[in-house]
């Protein structure tokens, strides 16, 4: 659309509202609007009915009451978390692979649902390095009404809380038991998340000896302890916003972590002169045993960052115009996108809606060069003359609303990829072997553009190396 109109910013009208909607695909009309948050905000209509039935939390929530949310979370997210998420990711990644050895066909190979999988690891990673040794284990009981929990949030979060009501009080065949489980698990999870939270406090406050609570959670309730309570975004939060936060940094963290590691893994599978790379410098890092904690994997790191530039996970964010404003952006050459671009204004008026079109953004030639679809990590390394487009790229959002969890994330996905292919070369699955590349990429690349990206045919083959 944006070749075909030649331009950078497209608009579309939303019906019913009847107010426009502008597309964007330039990467500096693009850091306006997320930096800008006197103009621009998070449309958080969008997310209505959303994860914040135990009380407020970072991701629903706006101005300062949003500021709250973040002065707090932000300190919790520090290197002494990253040092435990890369030992964690190590844990149960090793774990998985003495699980996939006892299931290996006669030829040493195994073939699974990458995001099934993936998702299991991401999960058991936050539970431990975010809630620590009350959700270390599948047998324990919070780690089991937290997975309870992610499987009756679908529903939670798109039924009205009248039917719940109603429910718990007449009988609706099929329907009632159903809710009520819901019900039952949120209630059970406040209960243990409570608990949680008040035996750190007491750990932090030394009443009490023992050494609960992972590490997201400890340093989350140390900087509520700090805040210094001085103006309205200041406050410390409650334990409920507390604990609806670590459920939300879940929520928001472990399926976005297992798409995009699934993609990363789809695509090391289709590009074997990338693996290899990936084995060279692993092995070149770490010779002997894996470090305690590493980020000078700039290959590995490259590779996903480039999965994710080809997948983003979230396609488009949106925002709203909260008062008149005039945005520059620049129209271009059609016939030669890469070519001269000649800059231009668009006034928006309040009200309009504003697309950061992330999929289109990580495309665009302008910025990526005419072989954006290509997949080429090494666009994402660094070298004397070439600095790769940091704003164009917006995997995990820009500005004053970018992840929180986005090293927690990187970390967890390096860990993931180098150990992988340490340990196996990553193949596309038998069936499609002796196939025409392009239709086994178009295979395992299919995705579901639903509000998240998601690979559709998930399956992959590991081997193990000799
Ligand atoms: C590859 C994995 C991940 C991707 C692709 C991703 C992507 C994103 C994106 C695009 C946003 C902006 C959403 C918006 O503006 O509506 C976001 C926000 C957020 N993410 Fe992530 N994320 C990932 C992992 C994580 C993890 C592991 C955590 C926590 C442990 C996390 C916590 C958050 C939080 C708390 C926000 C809201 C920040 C705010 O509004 O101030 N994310 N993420």
């Amino acid at each position: 659309m944006y070749e075909k109109h030649g331009s950078a910013i497209i608009s579309s009208v939303l019906i019913p509202k009847s107010m426009p909607v502008y597309w964007l695909v330039d990467a500096q009309a693009i850091k306006t609007v997320a930096n800008d948050k006197g103009t621009f905000d998070k449309d958080i209509g969008f997310y209505k009915n959303g994860l914040d039935f135990f009380g407020e939390n970072i991701i629903f929530s706006q101005y300062n009451a949003w500021r709250r949310h973040r002065i707090i979370s932000n300190p919790a997210f520090n290197e002494a978390i990253y040092s435990v998420v890369w030992q964690e990711t190590f844990r149960a990644v090793n774990d998985w692979f003495s699980e996939l050895g006892t299931k290996a066909s006669s030829d040493g190979e195994y073939t699974f649902n990458a995001i099934h999988s993936f998702s299991e690891i991401t999960f058991l990673v936050f539970a431990r390095a975010g809630f620590g040794a009350e959700a270390s284990s599948a047998s324990s009981d919070l780690y089991k009404v937290l997975q309870s929990a992610i499987y009756h949030s679908t529903p939670r979060t798109a039924l009205p809380d009248w039917l719940f009501t109603i429910s718990d009080r007449f009988y609706i065949p099929f329907v009632s038991p159903y809710l009520r489980a819901t019900q039952n698990t949120f209630r059970e999870l406040e209960r243990l998340s409570m608990e949680a939270v008040s035996h750190v406090r007491a750990e932090l406050l030394g009443k009490s000896s023992s050494t609960t609570g992972g590490a997201l959670l400890r340093n989350l309730v140390k900087a509520n302890m700090d805040a210094d309570g001085n103006g309205s975004d200041r406050r410390a939060l409650t334990d409920k916003e507390l604990m609806s936060n670590m459920f939300i940094f879940l929520t928001a963290g472990h399926e976005t972590s297992a798409n995009a590691i699934s993609f990363a893994i789809a695509l090391l599978a289709l590009y074997p002169d990338v693996q290899k790379k990936v084995l060279d410098e692993v092995t070149a890092l770490w010779p002997d045993t894996a470090p305690d904690y590493a980020d000078d994997a700039v290959y590995t790191t490259a590779v996903f960052h480039e999965a994710m530039r080809l997948f983003p996970i979230a396609p488009r964010l949106g925002r709203v115009v909260t008062k008149d404003t005039v945005l520059k952006s620049y129209k271009f050459d059609p016939s030669d996108p890469s070519g001269s671009i000649e800059p231009y204004s668009v006034p928006m008026k309040q009200g309009s809606e504003v697309v950061m079109d992330i999929s289109a953004l990580h495309r665009n030639p302008v910025y990526w060069g005419n072989d954006v679809d290509d997949f080429k990590p090494e666009r994402f390394i660094d070298t004397d003359d070439y600095h790769w487009p940091r704003d164009a790229f917006l995997g995990f959002s820009i500005g004053h609303r970018t992840c929180l969890g986005q090293r927690f994330a990187i970390v967890e996905a390096v860990a993931i990829l180098a150990l992988t292919v340490r340990n196996y070369q990553v193949l596309v699955p038998p069936k499609l072997r002796g196939k025409p590349f392009e239709e086994q990429k178009k295979h395992l690349l299919k995705y579901r553009p639903v509000i998240t990206n998601g690979l559709v045919n998930d399956r992959v083959t590991f081997k193990k190396r000799d």
